[in-house]
């Protein structure tokens, strides 16, 4: 193996950079070269790759986005796309890929597999949704500025006295809205995992404010509903003086924070130890901070499990 190419597809991540650079240099310092292969599979199909020389990776560690930009391309779910990235991947001279993505990224890089192309996958999203790891690359910096944001919405609702119904992302999963929710000391936390009713968020509303919680923070993932949505039906359970808020895209941006650093520098360098060692057809990930690696394939026979005890936790503790 002389070649590995690396791209990043889907949703950024704070963290791609340093994937990509963990990768890159690793590459290096084993002797091998490394190519970055701009927007995603669509970059790939097109043949928008370049060689990454070590002074391109300089100061990347720490920012936000992808340089090797991203893109959603559905068209890469055709065997033809598929077929003419392996084309492009051979034609410059690139032995085996890494894909940082999410669970959509993931499908991609199993069809590569299925070729016979080796591709490894490392997980790239803040939505935490991939099965067999506990976090991936993105997640805690979303989390982090969800924070962020919803300390400051709390000052205004501490000095008005109002509901704040305040949407994140997840796609179809409720980890950011846990973490960031409970973060927070939130009333509720609303995600598409658990079952919820509107009547005894309700009550529970009142209940804290009956026993001196002036304000209220209802934290909703956006696989639930809407927090426009939420707020109208909350409103049918009494007068809060509720307000919708959506965090929406600067949850993805932003410098990382250490734990996204870390994350993706040491599954970097591990992707590179594991083609080394002729493996391949594998998705990396941290399970009890240890970094494992599993069948693309198993992925998809598997889900993603929320610490859904977060959750009992945050009722728990939330009340006054
Ligand atoms: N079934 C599939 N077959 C081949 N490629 C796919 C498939 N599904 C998704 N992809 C490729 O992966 C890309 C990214 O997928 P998607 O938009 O779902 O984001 P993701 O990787 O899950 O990241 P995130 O959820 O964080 O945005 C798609 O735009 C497409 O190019
Ligand atoms: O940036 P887009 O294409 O609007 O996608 C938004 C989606 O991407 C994510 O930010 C990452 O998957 C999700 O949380 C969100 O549902
Ligand atoms: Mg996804």
């Amino acid at each position: 193996m002389k070649r590995i190419g690396i791209l990043t597809s889907g949703g950024d991540a704070p963290g791609m950079n340093a994937a990509v650079r963990a990768v890159a240099r690793k590459a290096m310092a084993e002797g091998l070269e490394a190519y970055g292969i701009n927007y995603g599979f669509a970059g790939l199909v097109a043949g928008d790759i370049h060689k990454i020389e070590a002074a391109d990776l300089d100061g990347v560690v720490n920012q936000g986005g992808t340089l090797l930009y991203s893109a959603r391309y559905p068209e890469f779910a055709h065997e033809e796309g598929q077929l003419k990235g392996i084309e492009q991947l051979k034609r410059f001279g690139i032995d085996a890929l890494v894909v940082i993505g999410g669970d959509g990224s993931y499908h991609g890089a199993l069809r590569l597999t299925e070729h016979g192309y080796n591709t490894i996958g490392l997980p790239g999203t803040i939505d935490n949704d991939i099965p067999y790891t506990d976090f991936t690359i993105g997640f805690d910096t979303a989390v982090n500025t969800d924070v962020e944001a919803l300390d400051r919405i709390y000052d205004t609702a501490h000095s008005h006295d109002r509901t704040f119904v305040v949407e994140v992302m997840g796609r179809g999963a409720g980890d950011v809205a846990m973490w960031a929710g409970l973060s927070v000391g939130a009333d509720a936390i609303v995600i598409p995992e658990l079952d919820w009713d509107m009547e005894t968020i309700a009550n529970k509303i009142k209940h804290n404010r009956a026993n001196g919680h002036r304000c209220n923070i209802v934290v909703l993932a956006e696989g639930v509903m809407g927090a426009d949505e939420f707020v109208e039906k909350l409103s049918q359970y009494g007068d809060f003086d509720a307000r919708a808020n959506t965090i929406g895209h600067m949850q993805r941006g932003g410098r990382p924070t250490a734990k996204d650093r870390v994350l993706a520098s040491k599954m970097g360098a591990y992707a590179v130890e594991l083609l080394l060692d002729g493996k391949g057809g594998l998705a990396v990930g941290i399970q009890d901070n240890q970094l494992v690696n599993h069948d693309i394939l198993d992925l998809f026979n598997s889900k993603h499990k929320a610490e859904l005890s977060l959750s009992k936790l945050n009722e728990d503790i939330s009340f006054n």
